[in-house]
């Protein structure tokens, strides 16, 4: 791709999506032009991905194609505010905020630009991310496939409406951060049984990869697959009857219910 991609923040989200791009070589390190608020973290990026650093957020913002946005929600609007100026008429805006929406962006740059919404997740480092995006009208449809390029780089991407992003955060920015708690607590009760810690991390990621990979590839339904593992007075269904007990499902609904209300929130 012969475009170059600015980032302003370049966080735990920033370098997941860097990574991402980064290692299916959908942009050149040349090409990539990131800013910071510290210079300790500048190095360190420049040092782990070898893309031009720079400690001004102006800097980046003029001579970016497209830019993203990577600093914290409660950020954008001073960010904005600081670049609208040098920002060219022609980039395409591109946010991973949560609660930040379209509106907001075109408010605060005082003009309409290219703007697409978008809500990644960290998985993006390993190229399985899944990315919800929205555009403004002022997107073209060849902007919009430079987008799904860069996006479909580290992960699987779906054009949503945003209406439902505050329940896409629930289901999907925020959800490998439930997922890996699933992880943590299983490798603990695993070494609780004996099992040496790092083969319980392997042991439980791997099943909840290969778990996951059951329910995309063969798209049977999820009480199915796990009716499958429940032999009849076996072990599994003795697990499944304490996690219901437990309120393990109710639980997962309340989180993300909260998690839902808080992006409305921000
Ligand atoms: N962490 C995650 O899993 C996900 C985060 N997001 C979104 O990504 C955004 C960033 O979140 P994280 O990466 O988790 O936060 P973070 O705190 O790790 O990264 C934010 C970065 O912005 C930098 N920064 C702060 N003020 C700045 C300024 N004035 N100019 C330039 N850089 C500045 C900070 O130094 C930091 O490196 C948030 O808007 C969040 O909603 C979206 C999806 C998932
Ligand atoms: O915790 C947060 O607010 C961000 C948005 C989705 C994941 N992390």
């Amino acid at each position: 791709m012969n475009k170059k991609i600015g980032f302003i923040g370049c966080g735990n989200m920033g370098k997941a999506i860097l990574g991402g791009i980064l290692n299916s070589k959908v942009a050149k390190t040349e090409d990539i032009f990131v800013s910071a608020s510290t210079e300790k973290s500048l190095n360190t990026i420049k040092d782990n991905f070898g893309v031009n650093v720079y400690c001004s957020n102006s800097k980046v913002a003029e001579k970016a194609d497209i830019l993203i946005l990577a600093v914290k929600p409660n950020m954008y609007e001073k960010v904005i505010l600081e670049i609208k100026d040098v920002v060219d008429d022609n980039a395409i805006i591109v946010t991973i905020a949560a609660g930040v929406t379209i509106e907001n962006v075109e408010e605060w740059f005082g003009r309409k630009l290219k703007v697409t919404r978008t809500m990644p997740n960290t998985p993006a480092q390993v190229g399985e991310a899944m990315t919800a995006i929205c555009f403004n009208e002022k997107m073209l449809e060849e902007d919009k496939q430079i987008i799904f390029g860069i996006f479909g780089s580290f992960g699987k991407y779906e054009e949503l409406e945003e209406k439902y992003f505050h329940g896409f955060i629930a289901v999907a920015g925020s959800s490998p951060a439930y997922v890996f708690m699933f992880i943590e607590a299983m490798a603990d009760a695993a070494v609780q049984m004996g099992i040496p810690r790092k083969k319980a991390y392997s042991f439980a990621a791997q099943s909840v990869l290969g778990s996951a990979k059951m329910v995309l590839d063969t798209e049977i339904h999820p009480g199915q697959l796990k009716d499958m593992v429940c032999s009849p007075g076996g072990t599994t269904i003795d697990a499944v009857i304490e996690l219901e007990n437990r309120g393990f499902r109710a639980a997962v609904a309340s989180a993300m219910k909260i998690c839902e209300e808080k992006s409305k929130k921000l």
